[in-house]
């Protein structure tokens, strides 16, 4: 399993007590897979992803990444396995306004020292894979559509060669169609890069094409329908 969360519990300090986001959640995610996870506003879906990256610790639990056991690692470590090992696809692409589609990889590949001329064609492919032309590929992120925004966001978290990617809600604003776009990209990029990709959405017409699907309510996870091994 790339990506295995066991009996995880989260809670937030809310006034005298504690809110539990995550309740005991267990979760696998196979390498090629990808799971995608509903449920209504505040179930606890982005507090899942967001410890899933080792962004947040869980209070009890064991999250592993690339069969790693986060638990014991420092937060350097922790930093460092999510630079090797994590894709992150968030609502808000973050992009670096000043920077075009291809310098935005550039920039992580200067932080992962790879060789420019290597990292340039590969940040080529990526943007091309995820369908960018050309032209697209050199605009900064002011001169992109939010659809074209989310594909730059796709490649740039795909760069690495993670074994994880983690997507939150990535067609919420978009249109039904481009939404159904980007899902079809995702199932793809998945299974051609065969990262355990857990996606969460508000969407239900998204889930078909996902190969396991979970729902979220008041912070537990049920799973609706199990990935068909390989
Ligand atoms: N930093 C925080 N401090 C306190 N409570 C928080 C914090 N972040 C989230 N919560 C609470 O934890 C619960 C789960 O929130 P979470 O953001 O994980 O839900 P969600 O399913 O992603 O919601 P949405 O679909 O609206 O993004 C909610 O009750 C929320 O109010």
């Amino acid at each position: 399993m790339s990506l295995a969360l066991a009996d995880v519990v989260l809670s937030y300090p809310d006034g005298d007590r504690r809110l539990t986001a995550l309740d005991r959640v267990g979760v696998e995610v196979a390498r090629g897979e990808l799971a995608a996870v509903v449920g209504p506003s505040g179930s606890g879906k982005s507090s899942l992803l967001a410890v899933a990256a080792t962004l947040l610790r869980p209070d009890a639990g064991r999250v592993v990444i690339a069969g790693r056991d986060t638990g014991g690692l420092s937060e350097r470590q922790r930093t460092e396995l999510r630079r090797e090992s994590v894709g992150i696809v968030f609502q808000q692409a973050n992009l670096v306004p000043s920077l075009t589609a291809v310098e935005q990889l550039l920039a992580m590949a200067h932080l992962r020292g790879r060789r420019p001329r290597e990292a340039r064609a590969r940040a080529e492919a990526l943007l091309e894979r995820v369908g960018l032309t050309g032209a697209q590929r050199r605009r900064r992120p002011h001169q992109l559509s939010g659809g074209e925004r989310q594909r730059v966001n796709l490649a740039r978290a795909l760069f690495s060669g993670p074994a994880v990617l983690l997507v939150d809600e990535p067609t919420s604003a978009l249109d039904h169609e481009r939404g159904a776009d980007v899902m079809r990209l995702l199932v793809e990029v998945t299974h051609e890069h065969r990262t355990a990709t857990v996606l969460v959405t508000h969407d239900r017409s998204l889930l078909p094409s996902a190969d396991s699907i979970y729902e979220m309510a008041d912070g537990k996870l049920t799973a609706l329908a199990a990935a068909v091994s390989e």
